[in-house]
């Protein structure tokens, strides 16, 4: 019915913050911990909640439990793959949940009508946070910076193992990569270990540089994208160029063309971002790529772009050629740029 629906996308947040819930009261690492299957009065000991609660947190879970993220049977809950990718070792996928419910953060979203009404160029988040843009807010304010360094790690850490069984050959014949806008170095960790003849480096900014992962396995350098990229034989830019517009995108491509072209070596640029159009056939794949545009148009006034979004870009960049890669990992398309 068409006022189910309506009802239905007016309380859809309800879902995002019952997730939020489960990851704050570690529901997911008490079932596992647990070991068998999780009655509710154990789990709500287990955290603990007042008893009065208890069906409170039943119903908390029946939501859930409908969402995929448990199951449910008479002997108790017990974790789906979702909630088994919340409790794998190292992966803190929460992180994205806790970034993405952030208090803060969402108040954007009350605001987007307003947005859409208003002349100049700002974008959402300059408007809602007094002229900051993204970048400068993570950098003026380190908790919500680690936040969001958080997030991206662990979509890194979910990512880069299926990376790299699917394009075990990427790297053949490159002596050396750099991670452009790599965060504080997961990928990078990958890709040195599954490549240990390869030398990486990590390229951020230097405030998040300075809380990168400390290893033998990469090297570590603090600069700015858009002046220059450390030369390599591989560039590597995950997650980077959506959050810019068409015309800083192509101001980087150009900075990684040189960083290549320097190295003389026939290397190229490996783009892991969103190709709409292109997502794995995941059913929640096609809206996750939405949100994702959506998200930011309202954090930076860019876009997900599709095939021929990319086109424009890359080419205007003065790459000679492209390709987008078979394999499809969730909503990530990889792109490989020649110069
Ligand atoms: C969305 S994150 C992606 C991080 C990482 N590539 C990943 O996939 O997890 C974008 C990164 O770009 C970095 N960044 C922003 N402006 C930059 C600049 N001017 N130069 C270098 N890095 C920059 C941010 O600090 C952030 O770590
Ligand atoms: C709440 C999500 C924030 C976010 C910010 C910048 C990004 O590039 C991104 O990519 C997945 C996510």
């Amino acid at each position: 019915m068409d006022l189910t629906r309506i009802q239905n996308l007016s309380l859809s947040y309800m879902s995002s913050f019952a997730l939020r819930c489960a990851v704050d009261l570690d529901i997911s690492g008490r079932i596992q911990a647990y070991g068998r299957p999780m009655p509710l009065n154990e789990l709500a000991r287990s955290i603990p909640i007042p008893p009065h609660k208890d069906s409170m947190l039943g119903r908390l879970m029946t939501l859930l439990v409908n969402q995929g993220i448990f199951v449910q049977s008479e002997a108790g809950y017990q974790l789906t793959p979702a909630s088994e990718l919340l409790q794998t070792e190292g992966s803190n996928v929460g992180a994205i949940t806790r970034v993405a419910t952030d208090a803060e953060l969402i108040k954007l979203w009350g605001r987007l009508s307003e947005f859409f009404k208003e002349s100049d160029e700002r974008s959402l988040f300059e408007k809602v946070f007094d002229g900051k843009k993204f970048w400068e807010f993570m950098k003026k304010k380190p908790e919500y910076g680690k936040l969001l360094d958080d997030a991206m790690a662990s979509m890194s850490n979910s990512f880069m193992r299926g990376f790299i069984a699917s394009y075990p050959h990427i790297f053949d014949g490159l002596n050396n990569l750099v991670d452009v806008g790599g965060g504080t170095g997961t990928a990078v960790k990958f890709i040195a270990e599954a490549f240990p003849r390869l030398r990486c480096t990590v390229f951020d900014l230097p405030h998040v540089v300075a809380k990168a992962l400390k290893s033998e396995s990469f090297d570590v350098v603090g600069g700015d994208m858009f002046e220059k990229i450390p030369p390599a034989d591989a560039i590597f830019l995950k997650n980077v160029l959506h959050d810019w517009n068409d015309e800083d995108c192509v101001r980087i491509l150009k900075r990684c063309k040189e960083a290549i072209e320097s190295n003389n070596n026939g290397g190229k640029v490996i783009v892991v971002d969103i190709v709409i159009g292109f997502e794995s056939n995941d059913p929640k794949a096609i809206e996750t790529s939405l949100f994702f545009d959506i998200s930011m148009m309202g954090f930076f006034g860019s876009r997900e772009r599709n095939k021929q979004e990319w086109h424009d870009v890359i080419i205007t960049a003065g790459y000679s050629d492209y390709k987008i890669c078979p394999v499809q990992l969730g909503v990530y398309s990889v792109v490989e740029l020649y110069p």
